[in-house]
């Protein structure tokens, strides 16, 4: 997946459609087939329950193992969520959690051992290039355009292969380079744009044909506070007003809170949570006390540690500074045990967890 360059070859194409040109030894499926139908083409109206439905993306027990014997490895384990049209889900997960093999799966560029995926209520095994007539993906960020194409050229050309006369959306093209801030560069060839830049264009460039629903793996990577920030913004934005259904696969935590409605967090190739991030910073395992105080001596730190677990202990000029597990309803129970042990806090601070917090707890539980 190296041209970089040049149109044509094998390589995954950011407009619409993914393309694979062969099956490889991982079982990824011959996906051209999947790929080629044109918006406009034959069999390409979605499902009417499921439209009604206004389900985008209906995984159910996808499952995916590499290899045989000893060196199986069980990428994906009996997988199911939905996506609503014109929501934003985020998929998290540590490496080799599945992610890409997920996403692989569900972009039929991987063949599941098991499970079905529906997009717009079309199975993708039965119809492919109906399911994915309208399916955009950005899987490998800046490297998906034609460098020797201007940026304007570029967005032309994934409108043409996904169907879609280039003129006639001239209009969507102008706006999406206004809002991704590439209008002065629109004649400017892509290899002479910096890594984020190309970052944007490839975004643009899964939207130049009218994608209806789309994935982006790593979309912010590379990108500057100021050009990650427009990015997320013209999501929502697609999201909310076009009514664009978004599945992000990202480590940058922020870009996920932002602009996810929900998250699915992967571990060890099962779901372990699916839900709203509010929902999750609700039910995640208490926060952090911390407290400082010159009378935290052995036997008070021996009576704090009989009740609550300290994860760290710090000495001070003038005292010493506590870091406690302790949720908002455990704060009594602390400050009891303090004021039992002749401790009078100086300073007291509860830091509550962030999306980063529970998903390391929930990724350390592990899913099995
Ligand atoms: N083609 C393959 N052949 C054998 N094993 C594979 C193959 N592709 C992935 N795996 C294994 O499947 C597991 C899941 O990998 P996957 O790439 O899907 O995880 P990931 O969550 O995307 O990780 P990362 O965040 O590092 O990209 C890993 O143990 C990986 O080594």
């Amino acid at each position: 997946m190296t041209d970089q360059d040049g149109v044509g070859g094998e390589r995954t194409r950011s407009s619409g459609q993914t393309v694979t040109t062969g099956p490889s030894r991982d079982g990824s499926a011959d996906s051209a087939d999947a790929t080629t139908a044109g918006r406009h083409g034959r069999d390409t109206e979605p499902d009417a329950r499921t439209a009604a439905s206004g389900t985008a993306i209906a995984v159910e027990g996808v499952t995916k193992r590499f290899e045989t014997g000893p060196d199986s490895v069980l990428a994906v384990d009996n997988v199911s969520f939905e996506v609503e049209t014109g929501s934003i889900v985020g998929l998290l997960g540590p490496n080799g959690a599945g992610k890409t093999t997920l996403i692989k799966s569900v972009l039929g560029m991987v063949v599941p051992d098991e499970g079905t995926v529906r997009i717009r209520g079309i199975d993708v095994g039965d119809r492919p290039r109906a399911a994915y007539a309208n399916v955009g993906a950005m899987l490998e960020g800046a490297r998906n355009d034609y460098w020797r194409l201007t940026v304007r050229e570029n967005l032309r050309y994934f409108a043409t292969v996904s169907g879609v006369d280039p003129d006639s959306v001239a209009d969507r093209h102008d706006r999406l380079l206004d809002r991704l801030d590439l209008t002065e560069w629109a004649d400017t060839p892509v290899r002479k744009l910096s890594r984020g830049m190309k970052q944007k264009v490839s975004l643009a460039s899964v939207l130049a044909g009218g994608a209806e629903v789309v994935f982006l793996d790593e979309p912010t990577l590379g990108l500057d506070v100021e050009s990650s920030r427009t990015l997320q913004r013209e999501l929502l934005r697609l999201a909310r007003e076009d009514g664009l259904t978004v599945f992000i696969s990202s480590h940058d935590m922020d870009v996920i809170e932002t602009v996810c409605d929900r998250v699915l967090v992967m571990s060890e190739g099962r779901i372990v949570a699916d839900d709203t991030v509010d929902e999750l910073l609700r039910g995640a395992a208490g926060g952090t006390v911390v407290v400082e105080s010159p009378d935290l001596d052995a036997d008070a730190l021996a009576a704090v540690r009989e009740r609550f677990p300290v994860t760290a202990v710090e000495e001070l000029d003038w005292g010493t500074r506590l870091t406690v597990e302790a949720s908002g309803d455990d704060l009594y129970g602390l400050m009891d045990v303090l004021a039992t042990a002749g401790v009078t806090p100086e300073r007291l601070r509860t830091v509550e967890p962030d999306l980063e917090d529970v998903f390391v707890g929930l990724t350390r539980e592990g899913g099995r």
